[in-house]
């Protein structure tokens, strides 16, 4: 089967006039359809970079991104894009910010309209609809900026922090939500987390990725008692605590050589 995802010795250079800075380097990521893959490092090491060339914002100085197969280019349809804020028009109602895509891409017709009103049916915004963003709580706005991201039926879903900003018994709900959501569409899911058990909780495989440039460090297979559950009782699942020092201590040797390197020389 092809690959959902497929990074080939990707480099990202920045140019900007007064410096060039070398972001990601030789970066070789295969991630299969319907997986869920978490990118985790310190800040810096280049997990946007590698989202924002998966969706086609930038391409690489070297290398090649494909999406189902086709080389990515320019931002797709076939790629959604979920962020840390949800970037809902105060002036539309729930349903309005919820077809804003679709609209965009001329797609809007009673087929996806129906369809966008079943997601937030799904999502439990059923009721909200008519509703302003400012009507609603974080995490309904969140959930209404997964809907709009979904209405157009990507193949692939990048999410970047995407439950950062929420309080800490929304952000599991919404954890176990969307990852429901992901596994009835079928969808393919890429996640940019600072949160080691959110990483853990929802993924299939974990990338770490090490700084100065961003490299892969370390590719880890989450065990299937985790994979099965859900994101909330994955946490109890025998093998989480010991996956999750594995992954605390990467980050730790990361900064630990950083700071070696950082040490003046002896004289
Ligand atoms: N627009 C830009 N212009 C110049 N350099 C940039 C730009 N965006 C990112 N960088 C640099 O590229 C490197 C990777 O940045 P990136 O934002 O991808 O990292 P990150 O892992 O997502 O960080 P964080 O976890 O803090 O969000 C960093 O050194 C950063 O300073």
């Amino acid at each position: 089967m092809e690959d959902a995802v497929r990074m080939q010795g990707v480099t990202y250079v920045y140019v900007t006039d007064r410096e060039a800075t070398l972001a990601v380097e030789n970066i070789d990521l295969s991630v299969r359809p319907g997986e869920f893959v978490s990118l985790v490092g310190p800040s810096g090491c280049g997990k946007t970079t590698l989202l924002s060339l998966i969706a086609g914002l930038m391409r690489p100085t070297r290398g090649e991104v494909q999406v189902g197969g086709k080389t990515i280019t320019d931002p797709s349809p076939r790629v959604g894009y979920m962020l840390q804020q949800d970037y809902l028009f105060p002036w539309k109602t729930i349903l309005d910010n919820a077809l804003t895509g679709l609209r965009l891409m001329g797609r809007l017709n009673p087929e996806t309209r129906q369809y966008t009103k079943h997601l937030l049916h799904e999502m439990g915004l059923g009721h909200s609809e008519d509703w302003y963003p400012q009507q609603l709580s974080g995490g309904m706005r969140q959930r209404a900026a997964l809907v709009r991201t979904l209405a157009a039926k990507p193949e692939l879903l990048l999410l970047d922090e995407p439950f950062s900003a929420l309080d800490y018994q929304t952000k599991l709900q919404l954890e176990d939500l969307v990852s429901e959501t992901l596994k009835t569409h079928c969808k393919t899911a890429i996640l940019v987390t600072h949160d080691i058990s959110e990483a853990i909780a929802m993924s299939d495989r974990i990338i770490v990725l090490d700084r100065n440039p961003g490299r892969i460090r370390k590719e880890i297979a989450v065990p299937d008692p985790i994979r099965q559950a859900i994101p909330f009782q994955a946490r109890e699942a025998p093998g989480f605590h010991e996956l999750f020092n594995q992954i605390w201590n990467e980050l730790l040797e990361i900064s630990g050589e950083e700071a070696q390197h950082e040490q003046p020389a002896e004289t």
